[in-house]
């Protein structure tokens, strides 16, 4: 995960005139997906220096930080209906070019100087698993939103990224790896997830891992562009091109541009940043033109909560083996902003059996304990604030087959805002 830290950022993003507390006549009322509470509710853009954010620069303290909660019942798997459907952000819906998100400054600006050339739109990122799209994703956006492992499937969620610059704003999909067989509820719902990021999108890259044989894209296209009205623009992104030699490269590009119905096909190397800038290029070539739909200094529209919870899944991707990670489920059970002390976040770890949890918590709970310490220092670099993580593990079984507790964990196409 560090060596995204460090590799170069490809985006720039402008400077935050005044931090966006201080704005004068900034009401949130109608900024509905900018959101107040126990977690603010979306990320500032910090500018992209190569190795400036989440530098591990660690909040030395010898203090204890984590609480392990380790809970011994076995719990059947419920859901809880009374759940309030204003709490949930939807994830699905395509704002309508309104400029409604923008703040009364933003309206100003943009009255006072509207621009013609401004360009806006949505990038739907698709392709198979571990090809590297998140990788991508965050290159392009200057920022780590994804978390990236080296399995397959880590991405579960469609995770929404903003990359802005003085006459552009791309509004980026990072979708789950397209897969074929679908073994719980939980798959399936990630495909509809992903084939609605695609019905969103402005254009589509699809991502191919240059190590691999070139096949069709046809699966990846069946998945999320199937029963579009139009055909969208779509790009095909050859990934890892660092991994093969330059003579591959071209007989793989010429393979790729005479057998897929991409439009276009671009090498690149996300992990080094190569070609990335080709991808944005293209990428504007294909946004109509608009005004933003999000604040400039704006990453991302998820709350902090939710990067939370996917941090801490990042570090169960990289600690525990096989099967393990998969069966895990990251909740935020409580968030509580503490100005004048920690902040403090309640987590629970869902796991589908008890075998599971015994391994998750290891031995006199030493792995749990280190999970929960790689995650805390992650995520105090992430907020640049102390916090306060209590983990508990609980069994809920079969949860990647029940649909309603699936909903319940955002893979509806909806998170929980508040
Ligand atoms: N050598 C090399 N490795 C890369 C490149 N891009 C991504 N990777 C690696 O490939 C692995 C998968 O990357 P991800 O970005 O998580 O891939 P993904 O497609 O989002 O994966 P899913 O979550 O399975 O959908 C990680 O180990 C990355 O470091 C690249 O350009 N070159």
């Amino acid at each position: 995960m560090m060596e995204l830290f460090a590799s170069r950022m490809s985006c720039s993003l402008p400077k935050p005139q005044f931090p966006r507390f201080q704005r004068p006549h900034a009401p949130t009322s109608h900024r509905p997906l900018l959101l107040t509470g126990g977690a603010t509710a979306s990320f500032r853009a910090r500018v992209a220096t190569p190795g400036a954010e989440w530098t591990r620069s660690r909040l030395a303290s010898s203090e204890t930080h984590e609480q392990l909660c380790v809970r011994e019942e076995v719990e059947s798997t419920s859901y809880d209906s009374s759940d309030d459907e204003s709490s949930y952000l939807s994830l699905s819906e395509k704002p309508d070019r309104n400029t409604a998100l923008l703040d009364d400054y933003e309206m100003e600006e943009l009255e006072f100087a509207p621009d013609t050339n401004h360009k806006s739109g949505y990038v739907a990122v698709l392709g198979k698993p571990n090809v590297g799209k998140s990788t991508l994703a965050n290159q392009m956006i200057g920022q780590k939103l994804s978390i990236v492992t080296d399995k397959p499937q880590t991405t579960r969620h469609r995770i929404l990224g903003i990359c802005s610059g003085p006459d552009y704003q791309m509004i980026l999909y990072d979708t789950p790896g397209v897969i074929e067989k679908k073994m719980h509820k939980l798959d399936s719902m990630m495909m509809t997830n992903v084939r609605s990021a695609a019905l969103n999108a402005d254009c589509v890259l699809v991502l191919v891992d240059a190590c691999k044989l070139p096949e069709k894209i046809d699966e990846v296209l069946e998945e999320g562009v199937r029963d579009l009205k139009y055909k969208v623009p779509t790009l095909l992104v050859m990934n890892k091109k660092d991994m093969i030699k330059p003579g591959e490269i071209a007989k793989k590009l010429e393979w790729y541009e005479k057998f897929t119905e991409a439009d276009d096909v671009i090498p690149v190397s996300a992990k080094y940043g190569h070609g990335v800038q080709d991808v944005k290029d293209w990428i504007l070539s294909k946004l109509p033109v608009g005004p933003a739909y999000y604040p400039k200094d704006i990453v991302s529209e998820h709350p902090e909560r939710f990067f939370v919870a996917e941090i801490i899944r990042e570090k169960i991707f990289l600690q525990y083996r096989s099967e393990v990670p998969y069966a895990c489920q990251v909740n935020v059970v409580s968030y509580k902003n503490r100005p004048t002390s920690k902040d403090f976040i309640q987590v629970e770890i869902v796991v589908e059996k008890n075998s599971q949890k015994i391994i998750l918590i290891g031995k006199e709970g030493r792995a749990l304990k280190s999970l929960a310490t790689a995650a805390r220092l992650d995520i105090e670099d992430f907020l640049q604030k102390k916090v306060y993580l209590e983990v508990e593990v609980k069994v809920k079984e079969n949860w990647r087959q029940d649909e309603g507790l699936l909903k319940n964990y955002g893979y509806g196409g909806q998170i929980r805002a508040i």
